[in-house]
């Protein structure tokens, strides 16, 4: 299939399709082993991390489960608000349950930050983070996260789940957007 997006639009590829392959690969291969033996629930947070959720699952054994929350602090542009909403609650009860939240990129850390207080109140056995991105640079509250991809540079990426204004979630790559294509929102 002829690729449907247009390098000219961005700057640089940050991490190449292969190289999530591998990391996921990775990442799977300790998480299989970390909740040998329990029932795992992983909880994606829509809409960024429906790639790497549908990615890692399809890694582990098909017992796992998966259920979603959709939160949102950036809105259409390119900065958090600082504000958190939810805007669709998980359908399961977290009770004794064994926890992963999987997330496409921990930026200011603000929504994961909230997310694990939030989900950590409702009675879960344990809570962990698996994060895909992290930008060390741009981080204004630590995360405790138990598997992580790659640290990033402070850029506004796209793809892989990653949008700007809804776009380029469907690339297979991350990037840098040429400002150009985005102005400066
Ligand atoms: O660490 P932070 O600064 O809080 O940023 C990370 C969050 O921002 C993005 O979500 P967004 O609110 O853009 O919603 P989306 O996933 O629907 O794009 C991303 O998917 C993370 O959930
Ligand atoms: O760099 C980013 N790109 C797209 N969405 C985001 N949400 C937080 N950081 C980013
Ligand atoms: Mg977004």
């Amino acid at each position: 299939m002829e690729p449907q997006y247009d390098m000219d639009d961005f700057t640089k590829v940050i991490v190449t399709e292969n190289e999530i392959r591998r990391k996921l690969d990775e990442i799977a291969a300790k998480v299989r082993d970390d909740y040998e033996g329990k029932e795992l629930l992983l909880v994606g947070v829509l809409k960024g991390a429906v790639m790497v959720m549908a990615d890692l699952a399809r890694r582990l054994p098909p017992r796992v489960q998966m259920d979603w929350m959709a939160v949102s602090s950036y809105g259409s542009g390119t900065k958090s608000s600082g504000v958190v909403r939810i805007l669709k609650d998980l359908d399961a009860d977290l009770t004794g349950r064994h926890v992963l939240i999987v997330e496409d990129i921990i930026d200011s850390g603000i929504t994961l930050h909230w997310l694990l207080g939030n989900l950590r109140s409702r009675g879960a056995a344990s809570v962990e983070v698996a994060a895909l991105l992290r930008k060390p640079d741009a981080v204004q509250v630590d995360i405790p996260v138990q598997y992580l991809g790659f640290d990033i540079p402070n850029e506004f990426v796209v793809g892989y789940g990653l949008d700007y204004a809804e776009h380029y979630r469907t690339l297979p790559f991350v990037a840098i957007l040429k400002p150009e294509v985005y102005g400066d929102n």
